[in-house]
């Protein structure tokens, strides 16, 4: 509960004007729902006691003018607490997507991301309506229960009492649905991001799922994800329904109980017949007022559930942290790996003791096969990750002791799987920098051999293309060309694994000589072409390089791992 309030209060903070309007505008909604009904009380007295019509219609303006102001002050709050509702909760956004982006590698691997699609999205709406639910439905209702309860009071204190009374049972009855209904509402939130999750990422994957036949796994999952959903959606319908039955039974008892005693009084010259008529009208107003409460206690149970998990996803603390405040020398920087572990899960690691000098300016080759740490051994070049023992250095500066922007701007990694975004080749490119100009990009293009494919392009750089629109080969120099362009000093390079064709193979090798040419780099080489080119070799087993020394000198030395990979080639 704690910090649900640390975070709601965190976002209410700097609209805290807005807030205190909002809550002006509240009690004047309060007073006037108050007051309306005593004008009517007023005016059946006045008319028993033959009052004048004039004095009559004076009552009646001032009950129509009340009404109007009312609706004018209930509209304005609406729009306030709307804006109050979406200002707070779009920072909210910003923030944890910012705070997504900065977490470390491990947390994206184990989160899908229609999982966290539904957090920053899903979870912050429901914040939003929070805002204007809780505000008006809960929060106003409150105000005027217990407004209404003090004016009947003040009336007649045994009227008063009917409806503390009454709304003493009820309130437990509205508790008891909070704790039945609860558990369901974070199922249902948890339901409906599993679903987001399974959705997204067979989309994703529809391709392969198409491929090989997995159509009736996928629908059968979804089938049985949908099911589950089905189940909780009902039980939590059953159980906020008994709940209003159990309410509207209380309220009739209540109506039936204010009717009695006021006839009663009535009867005994305790009170006057307009009093008895704004009895029964706060009787009917409180109930509406605990009903509305009760209808929106899910409301607010879904945001609390869904603050929850948004204060739990803001805590979650990034496992490689950005606290260095070094720098790296300027220039070429050499590469060192010094007595590297690393393991994803505890007690199975990945690498052992990974070592392996490269001076600044030359390009590693790394082999292996697969799952033997290829991939994670440049992941931790940019601290995707950190090692458990040992560390990287570039130029001789560990990593995790310069800020991870100023690393990020020296290092590029050109990744295997390709994003092509659905926008132009410009954008594609320079990945939304509007300083980047068109004469650069180019260049960069021409430099990489793109030349003839830009020109064939119908619209140039302006030319919006997406995923899948692509070859392999093109796809695969796109994200050279990005590579290319921010001019890094060193380079991790994941090269794609796809069959190309001798011709496409032959202008990836040129443009992957283009692009390593004075920078430092680790290649994940999958072709012979591009292998050809590295300077040094490194050969990856189990998490162990076992093998590391120049190109050349391995690929003649007999009875070598790359000797024999070269032969086998052959
Ligand atoms: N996020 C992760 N969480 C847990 N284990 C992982 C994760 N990523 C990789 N692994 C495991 O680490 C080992 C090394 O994986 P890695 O991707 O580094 O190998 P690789 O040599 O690059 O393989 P490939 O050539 O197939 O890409 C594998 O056993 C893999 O299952």
């Amino acid at each position: 509960m704690r910090r649900r309030l640390h975070l709601f209060l965190a976002y209410l903070a700097p609209h805290w004007r807005i807030a205190v309007f909002l809550l002006v505008l509240l009690f004047t909604e309060v007073g006037l729902s108050l007051w309306n009904p005593q004008l009517l009380g007023r005016f059946i007295d006045r008319a028993k006691d033959g009052a004048d019509v004039d004095a009559l219609v004076r009552i009646a303006l001032l009950f129509i003018v009340l009404t109007i102001a009312n609706q004018v002050v209930v509209s304005v709050a609406g729009y306030f607490a709307e804006d109050l509702g979406w200002r707070t909760t779009n920072q909210m956004r910003m923030d944890l997507t910012e705070h997504c982006l900065d977490l470390d590698l491990g947390f994206h691997k184990e989160k899908t991301p229609g999982e966290l699609i539904q957090r920053v999205d899903g979870d912050v709406a429901t914040l939003a309506q929070f805002f204007s639910t809780f505000t008006f439905q809960i929060f106003a209702n409150v105000l005027l229960s217990l407004g209404i309860l003090g004016v009947s009071f003040a009336a007649d204190w045994r009227l008063g009492l009917i409806l503390l009374v009454f709304s003493v049972v009820v309130i437990p009855v509205l508790r008891r649905t909070q704790r039945v209904a609860s558990p369901y509402f974070h199922r249902l939130r948890q339901d409906n991001a599993d679903i987001a999750g399974f959705l997204e990422e067979r989309v994703l994957a529809t391709e392969d799922i198409k491929a090989n036949g997995s159509d009736a796994w996928t629908r059968g999952r979804l089938d049985g994800l949908l099911e589950r959903l089905r189940r909780t959606m009902r039980t939590e319908s059953v159980a906020f329904r008994a709940s209003s039955s159990a309410l509207e039974l209380s309220v009739s008892a209540a109506t039936a109980a204010i009717l009695v005693t006021s006839a009663l009084l009535l009867h005994g010259g305790g009170i006057t017949l307009g009093t008895v008529y704004v009895s029964y009208f706060y009787a009917s107003l409180l109930s509406l007022t605990l009903f509305r409460i009760s209808n929106r206690v899910d409301g607010l149970q879904t945001a609390m559930a869904g603050m929850d998990r948004i204060a739990e996803l803001s805590e979650r603390q990034s496992a490689v942290r950005d606290t260095g405040r070094g720098t790296l020398p300027d220039g070429p920087l050499s590469l060192t790996y010094d007595g590297v572990d690393f393991a994803y899960v505890d007690g199975r690691p990945i690498l052992r003791r990974v070592g392996f000098q490269l001076p600044a300016g030359e390009a590693l080759g790394l082999l292996g096969r697969t799952g033997s740490g290829k991939t994670t051994i440049g992941r931790l070049l940019y601290r995707g990750m950190d090692p458990q023992e040992g560390s990287v250095l570039l130029g001789g500066v560990d990593i995790r002791t310069v800020p991870l922007a100023e690393l990020r701007s020296r290092v590029a990694v050109v990744t295997q799987d390709v994003h092509v975004l659905h926008a132009s080749v410009r954008d594609n490119i320079t990945l939304f920098d509007p300083d980047a100009r068109d004469e650069r990009i180019e260049a960069a293009m021409a430099a990489l051999g793109m030349r003839e494919w830009l020109d064939a392009l119908p619209a140039g750089l302006d030319t919006v293309i997406s995923d899948g629109a692509l070859s392999a080969g093109q796809a695969q120099l796109l994200t050279f060309a990005r590579a290319f362009l921010r001019d890094p000093d060193v380079i991790l390079l994941d090269e794609a694994s796809s069959r190309l064709d001798p011709a496409t193979e032959r202008i990836v090798a040129a443009a992957v000589r283009t692009l390593l040419q004075g920078r430092t780099a680790i290649v994940i080489a999958h072709h012979l072409q591009t292998v050809g080119q590295m300077d040094h070799i490194a050969v990856l087993d189990a998490g162990e390089v076992v093998e590391f020394g120049p190109r050349g000198e391995l690929a003649d030395t007999a009875g070598s791992r790359f000797s024999a990979l070269l032969a086998g080639a052959a």
